[in-house]
């Protein structure tokens, strides 16, 4: 039996810079087309998996960020927009939020929260499909920028605190919440075995197993908070300090330009 020896001829095989270019840009879709599976059952699994307290962190998140009266701020990675929610009260109605993500299902979701509401400081939300590594807003454009579990999900984390850094005016504060990849054993056992026999064998009860498993994988390649204070100077941050809550499970990034 003659084999068929199949060769699939790729323009990017023999140039190294380009097939890792092309590696990110798959990586990037798939990630993309994560949130936009999970997009319909994202809030309420958040809800029952940290038991609500999810919602604590992005509160201390939104009030590390310094957002007040009357700021331009921008939630990064926004998702269906929780930290957007929690910042338009308090920029009101002479503020702006605007909410930036590059999964339409997910902007989707916040919208329709936005149009369920009926306080009007709301109406100072505006979400903007876009890619957290090419932000389509000018240099030193906001007072303060939140950035709730997203930089652990791009693909390239100082390319987001550069960009971060540009768009936002001299002073100011980015304040970026996600899950922390500890340097304490205990800590990052416990974190892995939540991870492993709660969130996964709920959310394999949606047909979303793999979705949640790459909760681990995507902590363990994480930065620690040590490493992300260092990451953010050298993106040209004047300051940065890490600061982990929920115990040691999270951790939130305060940068000031
Ligand atoms: C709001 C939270 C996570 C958001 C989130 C971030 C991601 O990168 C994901 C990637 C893939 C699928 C889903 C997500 C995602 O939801 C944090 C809370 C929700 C978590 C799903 C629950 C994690 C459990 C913690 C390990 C321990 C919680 C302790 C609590 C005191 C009970
Ligand atoms: C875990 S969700 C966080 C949502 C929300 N900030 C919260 O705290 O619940 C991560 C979000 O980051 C978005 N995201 C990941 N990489 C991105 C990128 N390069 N540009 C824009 N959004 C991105 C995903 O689409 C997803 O909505």
């Amino acid at each position: 039996m003659t084999s068929l020896l199949q060769f699939s001829f790729s323009p990017v095989a023999g140039h190294p810079r380009r097939r890792r270019q092309q590696q990110r840009i798959v990586a990037s879709a798939d990630r993309q087309a994560l949130f936009s599976r999970i997009a319909p059952v994202y809030d309420n699994l958040n809800d029952v998996l940290s038991l609500g307290q999810h919602r604590i962190w992005k509160r201390m998140a939104v009030d590390w960020s310094g957002a007040k009266e009357g700021s331009n701020v921008l939630d990064l990675c926004c998702g269906s927009g929780d930290l957007a929610f929690l910042l338009s009260p308090k920029v009101g109605v002479d503020g702006q939020v605007t909410g930036l993500d590059f999964s339409r299902e997910q902007l989707v979701v916040a919208s329709s929260r936005q149009n369920m509401q009926s306080k009007a400081c709301y109406r100072n939300l505006k979400w903007v499909e876009g890619d957290a590594l090419d932000l389509p807003f000018s240099d030193c454009y906001f007072d303060a920028i939140t950035m709730g579990y997203g930089l652990r999900n791009v693909i390239d984390k100082y390319k987001a605190l550069k960009e971060v850094y540009r768009v936002l005016k001299p002073g100011s504060k980015a304040s970026i919440l996600d899950f922390n990849k500890s340097t304490d054993e205990l800590r990052t056992s416990i974190q892995g075995w939540m991870i492993d026999n709660i969130v996964v064998p709920v959310a394999a009860g949606y047909g979303l197993a793999e979705e949640y498993r790459y909760l681990k994988s995507s902590i363990q390649e994480f930065l620690t908070g040590e490493e992300l204070e260092h990451l953010a100077l050298k993106a040209g941050f004047s300051s940065a300090k890490h600061f982990e809550v929920g115990g040691g499970l999270m951790g939130n990034l305060v940068a000031t330009r």
